[in-house]
């Protein structure tokens, strides 16, 4: 089934260390649509809290979530393209995202917490620790099929990630042809 619109944003969404900011830069890459990671969004308190190891709130998100469907907002009004790396782990952040449009779509990177933990303990220069991931699993809703999201497993390479959703996309070089 497909959407009534082309995509103007595409959300890679997924728990802390799925791999959000390297797919949707290599996506990014693939199609010629600006990538921007949604970490940057974040208010410093944010990751101040992150960064001493306790998970976020409802609270402190919706700021956040919010600040990053503005963005969404200016650059499809704009007639752009963007790709977005934010967790949005639950269905309430999702519709926070979406704002009810229906010019964006998520893409769920979806892995086991063993394989998440091991990336996460090779990660270098991060602030989140990896202590976080429990709850980021306890939090995370995965989308469902009525979310229109497409779902990548992680554990394949980088680009044969990227290769299978550009496939379900359908997006051949920034132009959508149907999704
Ligand atoms: N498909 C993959 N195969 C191997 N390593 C990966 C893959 N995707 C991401 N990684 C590595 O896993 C770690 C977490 O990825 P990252 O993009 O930072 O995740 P997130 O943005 O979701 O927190 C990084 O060290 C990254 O290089
Ligand atoms: O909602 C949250 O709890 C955070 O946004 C979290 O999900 C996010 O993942 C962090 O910003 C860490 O950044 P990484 O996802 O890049 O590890």
């Amino acid at each position: 089934m497909g959407r009534a619109k082309a995509p103007c944003a595409l959300i890679v969404m997924g728990v802390s260390g799925s791999g959000k900011s390297t797919i949707a830069a290599a996506l990014g890459e693939r199609l010629g649509w600006r990538f921007e990671d949604g970490d940057s969004f974040h208010p410093a308190s944010n990751v101040e809290k992150m960064r001493a190891g306790q998970p976020l709130t409802d609270e402190d998100r919706w700021p956040w979530l919010n600040a990053i469907a503005d963005e969404i907002g200016r650059v499809c009004s704009r007639g752009e393209q963007i790709i977005i790396a934010c967790s949005a782990l639950k269905h309430s952040y999702r519709n926070v995202l979406l704002r009810g449009r229906d010019d964006v779509r998520f893409i769920f990177l979806k892995g086991t917490q063993e394989l998440i933990a091991d990336r996460l303990a090779h990660r270098k220069g991060h602030f989140m620790p990896s202590g976080l991931l429990t709850s980021q699993f306890n939090t995370l809703e995965p989308p469902e099929a009525s979310e229109h999201v497409i779902t990548a497993s992680i554990d394949e390479s980088v680009e044969a990630i990227v290769d299978g959703i550009v496939r379900q996309l359908k997006i051949d070089g920034g132009k959508s042809r149907a999704v």
